[in-house]
């Protein structure tokens, strides 16, 4: 399958998640990677505010600032696709952004990439070598070639498709925590 048609998969298949299977999910996900030790280890933390299908990642900013880590969401640039992450110290701090999805407002400090020590990745479907399949902005792709850091994402054992069409500039995450637990 092709990468647009995969997208539709990936939503087709989040879509038929009941709302009870999604919170089960939901909980399972969050629990699997704040027990991990890469999360316990990581005291800056790099998180999108999660839209549409994809799992909610603002209890998971709460329980980082709970923890004192430091939050910083990222802000695209679509002229030349590039992204930036700022840090936010509450939900205040955003405002909608390309295609609606909240960003830092300006007025938050910019986080260098060398100070993230855990990047987690925003993904439609994965597979067993890691590859990711995302909204296909190749924001990700080309914010980790020089990033040096963990990266992680999280994904729902529906989101696992093997035969993910890969690049030679995608780059593959380095865990994944499904409901079940690391996977692979
Ligand atoms: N929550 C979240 N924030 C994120 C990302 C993400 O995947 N998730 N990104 C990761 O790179 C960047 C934004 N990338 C994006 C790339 C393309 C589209 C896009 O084309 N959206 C379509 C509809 C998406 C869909 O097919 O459902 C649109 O709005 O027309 C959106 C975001 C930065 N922030
Ligand atoms: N490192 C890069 N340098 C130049 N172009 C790139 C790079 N990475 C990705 N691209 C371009 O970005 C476009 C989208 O890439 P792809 O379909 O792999 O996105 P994606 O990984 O699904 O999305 P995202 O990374 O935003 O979640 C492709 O057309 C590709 O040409």
């Amino acid at each position: 399958m092709d990468k647009r048609s995969l997208r539709l998969e990936a939503k087709r298949r989040l879509g038929n998640m009941s709302e009870e299977q999604r919170k089960d999910v939901q909980a399972q996900l969050e629990t699997n990677l704040i027990q991990s030790t890469l999360w316990k280890s990581a005291s800056c933390v790099g998180i999108t505010i999660s839209y549409g299908l994809e799992w909610n990642t603002n209890s998971v900013i709460e329980k980082a600032w709970d923890c004192h880590k430091t939050v910083s969401v990222p802000k695209v640039n679509p002229a030349d696709s590039s992204m930036a992450f700022y840090r936010i110290t509450s939900f205040q701090d955003l405002e909608e952004g390309y295609k609606g999805i909240l960003e830092p407002k300006s007025s938050c400090v910019f986080i260098p990439k060398d100070n993230l020590d855990l990047l987690i990745v925003p993904g439609l479907l994965f597979d067993k070598d890691h590859h990711r399949l995302g909204y296909g902005g190749g924001f990700y792709d080309r914010f980790l070639q020089d990033y040096m850091g963990k990266t992680i994402a999280l994904a729902a054992e529906a989101q696992l498709y093997q035969g993910i069409p890969s690049d030679t500039y995608d780059i593959p995450i380095q865990h994944l925590i499904t409901e079940v637990g690391f996977r692979y």
